[in-house]
């Protein structure tokens, strides 16, 4: 399905957040680990999420739901020899799933988005898993994997930070549950690293200890500990949220969304900072942010590894501002769905941006005019490409065709109906 996205000068209402991706499937995964019965109420309903409901039930986690909350019974440290796991297109999904087979006795992680997570690398995951005496067949550190877990003990492990936090926490999830005690070194920069907040808050709440230098180079895991059943509540969802805020923020607007928690651990609350840096009018008081956007916006620089899947939402806002904008620090985009710097400045440009990119950077010459538009885009089966494309469709002079639009399910199958209920101007196609 494509979708057209047409100019639309105004947007106005209130939407409430979706659920965020990042704690569901933690909490889900948490849930399985535990022995007992646990309840996460308001857990998002995605591909990425539904990924991490199939995948735990085949490993023999039971699962309940009605519309408020899931019900789960976990399968503690012994999960059910299963011969494939898919895990559709969902990163976080896999790598979280990778460390916990390393408990079963042979598991094959299946490849069926072979030109978007089938291109991504896992090798410094599957060296880590190899420290601990697993074994793990693989296409050149890329899916199909098969992982031979068995019983690892524990020990000393590193792991690099350099192209992904995801394998870092995946042996955060899993070491506890090891017999004996790990140390888990981290190499090289650890991208991401606000996530590992959100991977160790997770891991609180289930009752696991874990002692990490407050850098998050180094960690010293007790072995032999359970995860507790427990009752949690899914948070609403910044980075899908940013989409939406940066549409409110390049149109004339009064646009509110609700709770969007203001202490919340997710780095791309940034979006809420980089706005009024921006100056864009804002406010953000009792969970609810409300954006009454005059479309001028004004450049700036931000380090956009503190709010990864947010950057290219806060990117669209900057096609339209005045002035030369910088993102640096974003060369991991690069092992996303697809290439978020090459192959999106690639749709941005085709659409009319002025853009330009580096390895680690991406540069905006703003356009407060707006660009032409009136092209097809590819959405390279990327949920974020697909909704920063739409914020620029918006302010377009001719409509947008983005390719392949559903790929917005991945993290967010409301996105468009959110939109339209603001006002917005976008029709599905087939
Ligand atoms: O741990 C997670 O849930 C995620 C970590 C981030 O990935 P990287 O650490 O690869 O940047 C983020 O982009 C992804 O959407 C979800
Ligand atoms: C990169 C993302 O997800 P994942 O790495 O889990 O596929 C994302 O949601 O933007």
């Amino acid at each position: 399905m494509d979708i057209i996205v047409r100019p639309t000068p105004k947007l106005q209402g209130e939407i409430g957040a979706l659920s965020s991706k990042n704690y569901t499937t933690r909490y889900l995964l948490a849930a399985a680990l535990a022995e007992g019965t646990s309840t996460v109420y308001y857990p998002a309903h995605s591909e990425d999420s539904d990924a991490m409901r199939r995948c735990i039930q085949d490993l023999g986690a039971v699962l309940e739901e009605d519309d408020e909350k899931a019900v789960i019974t976990g399968f503690g440290k012994s999960p059910r020899n299963v011969k494939e796991l898919n895990v559709g297109n969902a990163g976080a999904v896999l790598r979280f799933l990778m460390g916990v087979a390393a408990l079963s006795e042979e598991v094959t992680f299946v490849n069926t988005y072979p030109e978007s997570l089938g291109k991504r690398p896992h090798d410094d995951l599957i060296d880590a898993l190899g420290q601990l005496g697993v074994q793990v067949d693989h296409n050149e550190g890329k899916l199909p994997i098969t992982i031979r877990g068995g019983s690892p003990k524990g020990g000393r492990i590193t792991v690099s930070g350099e192209v992904s936090s995801q394998y870092l926490s995946a042996l955060l999830f899993l070491t506890p549950l090891l017999a004996e005690d790990s140390e888990i070194t981290v190499t090289g920069d650890l991208k991401s690293k606000v996530v590992i907040g959100q991977t160790l808050e997770v891991l609180g709440q289930a009752g696991i200890t874990i002692h990490a230098d407050e850098d998050y180079m180094f960690f010293r895991v007790p072995g032999g500990q359970s995860y507790k059943a427990q009752v949690y509540t899914v948070q609403g969802d910044y980075p899908g949220s940013a989409a939406v805020l940066a549409a409110a923020a390049v149109t004339e607007s009064d646009v509110t969304i609700r709770n969007l928690a203001e202490d919340s651990k997710q780095g791309e609350r940034a979006i809420i900072d980089v706005l009024r840096m921006m100056h864009v009018p804002l406010t953000h008081e009792n969970g609810n942010v409300r954006v009454q956007g005059n479309g001028r916006l004004k450049a700036l620089e931000f380090d956009g590894d503190t709010a990864t899947d947010a950057v290219l939402a806060m990117v669209a806002a900057a096609v339209f501002a005045e002035g030369t904008s910088r993102f640096y620090n974003v060369e991991n985009l690069r092992y996303k769905e697809c290439d978020r710097i090459t192959d999106y400045l690639t749709e941005l440009r085709k659409a009319g941006a002025n853009v330009e990119e580096r390895q680690a950077e991406i540069i905006v010459h703003g356009r407060p005019e707006g660009v032409e538009g009136g092209v097809e885009i590819n959405a390279h089966y990327d949920h974020r490409v697909i909704m920063a494309l739409t914020v620029v469709g918006l302010r377009s002079k001719q409509p947008l065709r983005i390719r392949d639009a559903h790929h917005v399910a991945k993290s967010y199958p409301q996105y468009f109906d959110h939109l339209k209920a603001l006002g917005a101007d976008v029709e599905w196609v087939k």
